[in-house]
Protein backbone atom coordinates (compact mmCIF):
# COMPACT_ATOMS: atom_id res chain seq x y z
CA UNK A 1 0.00 0.00 0.00
CA UNK A 2 1.72 3.58 -0.84
CA UNK A 3 1.38 6.19 1.64
CA UNK A 4 -1.59 8.43 0.23
CA UNK A 5 -3.61 4.76 0.32
CA UNK A 6 -2.24 4.32 3.99
CA UNK A 7 -3.54 7.35 5.27
CA UNK A 8 -6.45 7.93 3.23
CA UNK A 9 -7.42 4.85 4.69
CA UNK A 10 -6.86 5.60 8.12
CA UNK A 11 -8.50 9.16 7.91
CA UNK A 12 -11.55 7.48 6.34
CA UNK A 13 -11.76 5.26 9.77
CA UNK A 14 -11.55 8.25 11.82
CA UNK A 15 -14.32 9.55 9.55
CA UNK A 16 -16.75 6.65 9.75
CA UNK A 17 -15.99 6.85 13.50
CA UNK A 18 -16.87 10.31 13.58
CA UNK A 19 -20.18 9.69 11.60
CA UNK A 20 -21.45 6.97 13.86
CA UNK A 21 -21.26 10.08 16.20
CA UNK A 22 -23.62 11.89 13.91
CA UNK A 23 -20.84 14.38 14.12
CA UNK A 24 -21.23 15.39 10.31
CA UNK A 25 -24.83 17.21 10.76
CA UNK A 26 -26.06 18.57 7.34
CA UNK A 27 -22.39 18.40 5.43
CA UNK A 28 -20.69 20.37 8.61
CA UNK A 29 -17.22 19.09 9.10
CA UNK A 30 -14.13 18.24 7.45
CA UNK A 31 -10.62 16.35 8.20
CA UNK A 32 -7.10 16.27 7.23
CA UNK A 33 -3.90 13.63 7.30
CA UNK A 34 -0.31 14.74 6.46
CA UNK A 35 1.06 12.71 3.61
CA UNK A 36 4.44 14.04 3.62
CA UNK A 37 6.23 16.44 5.04
CA UNK A 38 8.53 18.42 2.18
CA UNK A 39 7.06 19.33 0.56
CA UNK A 40 3.77 19.66 2.99
CA UNK A 41 0.97 17.65 0.90
CA UNK A 42 -2.11 16.24 3.25
CA UNK A 43 -5.41 14.78 2.23
CA UNK A 44 -8.24 16.76 3.52
CA UNK A 45 -12.02 16.16 2.80
CA UNK A 46 -13.93 17.23 -0.57
CA UNK A 47 -16.25 20.04 -0.12
CA UNK A 48 -19.41 19.76 0.82
CA UNK A 49 -19.91 16.47 0.69
CA UNK A 50 -22.19 13.84 2.74
CA UNK A 51 -19.46 12.90 5.37
CA UNK A 52 -21.48 10.17 7.08
CA UNK A 53 -20.87 7.99 3.17
CA UNK A 54 -17.36 6.06 2.53
CA UNK A 55 -16.70 6.70 -1.07
CA UNK A 56 -13.95 6.84 -3.55
CA UNK A 57 -14.13 10.75 -3.93
CA UNK A 58 -13.98 11.40 0.16
CA UNK A 59 -10.21 13.26 0.11
CA UNK A 60 -7.80 14.79 -2.17
CA UNK A 61 -4.43 15.46 -2.16
CA UNK A 62 -3.46 19.35 -1.70
CA UNK A 63 -0.40 20.99 -1.08
CA UNK A 64 0.69 23.66 1.46
CA UNK A 65 -1.50 26.27 0.20
CA UNK A 66 -4.53 23.86 0.04
CA UNK A 67 -4.77 23.48 -3.52
CA UNK A 68 -4.72 20.53 -5.45
CA UNK A 69 -1.85 18.42 -6.37
CA UNK A 70 -3.86 16.13 -8.69
CA UNK A 71 -6.52 17.00 -11.66
CA UNK A 72 -9.57 16.65 -9.89
CA UNK A 73 -13.41 18.14 -9.94
CA UNK A 74 -13.51 18.02 -6.62
CA UNK A 75 -13.37 20.79 -4.34
CA UNK A 76 -11.06 21.05 -1.33
CA UNK A 77 -12.95 21.69 2.36
CA UNK A 78 -14.15 25.57 2.01
CA UNK A 79 -11.82 25.41 5.88
CA UNK A 80 -9.09 24.04 4.17
CA UNK A 81 -6.90 27.07 5.14
CA UNK A 82 -6.98 26.35 8.35
CA UNK A 83 -5.63 22.82 7.78
CA UNK A 84 -3.23 24.67 6.38
CA UNK A 85 -2.27 26.43 9.31
CA UNK A 86 -1.67 23.30 11.34
CA UNK A 87 0.69 21.83 9.25
CA UNK A 88 2.52 24.97 8.53
CA UNK A 89 2.98 25.93 11.97
CA UNK A 90 3.74 22.49 13.68
CA UNK A 91 4.43 18.99 13.52
CA UNK A 92 1.07 17.94 13.96
CA UNK A 93 -0.18 15.30 11.29
CA UNK A 94 -4.08 15.39 11.41
CA UNK A 95 -6.27 17.52 11.79
CA UNK A 96 -10.29 17.30 12.81
CA UNK A 97 -13.13 19.88 12.68
CA UNK A 98 -16.56 19.45 14.02
CA UNK A 99 -19.47 20.92 14.32
CA UNK A 100 -21.62 19.52 17.60
CA UNK A 101 -24.66 21.09 19.27
CA UNK A 102 -22.16 21.16 22.70
CA UNK A 103 -19.81 22.79 21.15
CA UNK A 104 -21.64 25.50 19.43
CA UNK A 105 -23.55 26.49 22.85
CA UNK A 106 -19.94 26.57 24.99
CA UNK A 107 -18.30 28.46 22.13
CA UNK A 108 -21.53 30.58 22.64
CA UNK A 109 -21.37 30.96 26.21
CA UNK A 110 -17.88 31.42 26.69
CA UNK A 111 -17.34 33.72 23.24
CA UNK A 112 -17.30 36.69 24.83
CA UNK A 113 -14.64 36.04 26.84
CA UNK A 114 -12.83 34.34 24.73
CA UNK A 115 -11.85 30.97 26.18
CA UNK A 116 -13.20 28.22 28.45
CA UNK A 117 -11.29 26.75 30.95
CA UNK A 118 -11.67 23.06 32.58
CA UNK A 119 -9.60 22.76 36.26
CA UNK A 120 -10.28 19.21 38.45
CA UNK A 121 -11.71 17.34 35.25
CA UNK A 122 -10.07 13.96 35.23
CA UNK A 123 -10.52 14.19 31.35
CA UNK A 124 -7.87 17.29 30.85
CA UNK A 125 -5.15 14.34 30.95
CA UNK A 126 -5.89 13.78 27.29
CA UNK A 127 -4.60 16.99 26.62
CA UNK A 128 -1.37 16.01 28.65
CA UNK A 129 -2.10 17.82 32.27
CA UNK A 130 -1.60 15.67 34.54
CA UNK A 131 -1.32 17.74 37.85
CA UNK A 132 -4.29 18.65 40.03
CA UNK A 133 -3.66 22.58 39.77
CA UNK A 134 -3.37 22.21 35.87
CA UNK A 135 -6.19 24.18 33.93
CA UNK A 136 -6.70 23.30 30.04
CA UNK A 137 -7.98 26.72 28.22
CA UNK A 138 -9.28 25.96 24.99
CA UNK A 139 -9.58 29.61 22.97
CA UNK A 140 -12.90 30.74 21.60
CA UNK A 141 -12.50 33.02 18.28
CA UNK A 142 -14.91 34.65 16.11
CA UNK A 143 -16.19 33.16 13.04
CA UNK A 144 -15.89 35.35 10.04
CA UNK A 145 -17.27 34.89 6.80
CA UNK A 146 -14.56 35.37 5.20
CA UNK A 147 -12.13 32.10 5.54
CA UNK A 148 -8.64 33.39 5.25
CA UNK A 149 -9.85 36.11 8.03
CA UNK A 150 -10.45 32.93 9.87
CA UNK A 151 -7.35 31.40 9.27
CA UNK A 152 -5.42 34.41 10.33
CA UNK A 153 -6.87 34.52 13.73
CA UNK A 154 -7.25 30.73 14.02
CA UNK A 155 -3.03 30.86 13.47
CA UNK A 156 -3.09 33.07 16.49
CA UNK A 157 -3.73 30.04 18.34
CA UNK A 158 -1.55 26.91 16.81
CA UNK A 159 1.77 26.81 18.85
CA UNK A 160 2.07 23.16 19.70
CA UNK A 161 1.90 20.34 17.99
CA UNK A 162 -1.77 19.43 19.46
CA UNK A 163 -4.25 21.74 20.85
CA UNK A 164 -8.04 22.63 20.19
CA UNK A 165 -9.77 25.89 18.78
CA UNK A 166 -13.16 26.44 19.27
CA UNK A 167 -14.88 29.17 16.47
CA UNK A 168 -17.99 30.58 18.39
CA UNK A 169 -21.46 29.62 16.91
CA UNK A 170 -19.65 27.40 14.22
CA UNK A 171 -17.54 23.98 15.89
CA UNK A 172 -14.20 22.99 17.14
CA UNK A 173 -10.69 22.14 15.12
CA UNK A 174 -8.42 19.92 16.46
CA UNK A 175 -5.65 18.63 15.82
CA UNK A 176 -2.40 16.01 16.94
CA UNK A 177 0.35 14.25 16.40
CA UNK A 178 -1.23 11.28 15.04
CA UNK A 179 -4.98 10.57 13.91
CA UNK A 180 -5.44 8.85 17.14
CA UNK A 181 -4.15 11.85 19.10
CA UNK A 182 -6.71 14.23 17.00
CA UNK A 183 -9.55 11.80 18.01
CA UNK A 184 -8.92 11.66 21.51
CA UNK A 185 -9.02 15.00 21.87
CA UNK A 186 -11.89 15.40 19.72
CA UNK A 187 -13.66 13.30 22.43
CA UNK A 188 -11.85 14.81 25.21
CA UNK A 189 -13.64 18.16 24.21
CA UNK A 190 -16.78 17.16 23.53
CA UNK A 191 -16.99 15.02 27.14
CA UNK A 192 -16.13 18.35 29.12
CA UNK A 193 -18.38 20.42 26.96
CA UNK A 194 -21.63 18.06 27.72
CA UNK A 195 -20.19 18.00 31.22
CA UNK A 196 -20.57 21.53 31.45
CA UNK A 197 -23.68 22.38 29.93
CA UNK A 198 -24.99 19.89 32.27
CA UNK A 199 -23.08 21.48 35.02
CA UNK A 200 -25.02 24.80 34.07
CA UNK A 201 -28.43 22.99 33.75
CA UNK A 202 -28.67 22.29 37.61
CA UNK A 203 -26.92 25.01 38.81
CA UNK A 204 -29.71 27.32 37.57
C1 LIG B 1 -22.82 23.33 5.45
S1 LIG B 1 -21.88 23.15 6.91
C2 LIG B 1 -20.84 24.52 7.14
C3 LIG B 1 -19.64 24.64 6.26
O1 LIG B 1 -19.67 25.96 5.80
C4 LIG B 1 -18.34 24.41 6.96
O2 LIG B 1 -18.29 25.08 8.20
C5 LIG B 1 -17.96 22.99 7.16
O3 LIG B 1 -17.58 22.55 8.24
C6 LIG B 1 -17.98 22.07 6.00
O4 LIG B 1 -17.52 22.68 4.82
P1 LIG B 1 -16.72 21.82 3.74
O5 LIG B 1 -16.44 22.77 2.63
O6 LIG B 1 -17.65 20.68 3.33
O7 LIG B 1 -15.50 21.29 4.43
ZN1 LIG C 1 -17.17 24.12 9.74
Amino acid sequence: MSIVEERWTELADIKDELAARDWFMGTSGNLAIKVNDEPLQFLVTASGKDKKKRTAEDFLLVDADGQPIDETQLKPSAETLLHCAVYGQTDASCSLHVHTVANNVISELYGDAGKIGFKGQELIKAFGLWEEDDVLTIPVIPNPAHIPTLAEEFKQHVNADFGAVLIRNHGITVWGRSGFEAAKLLEASEFLFQYQLTLHQYKR
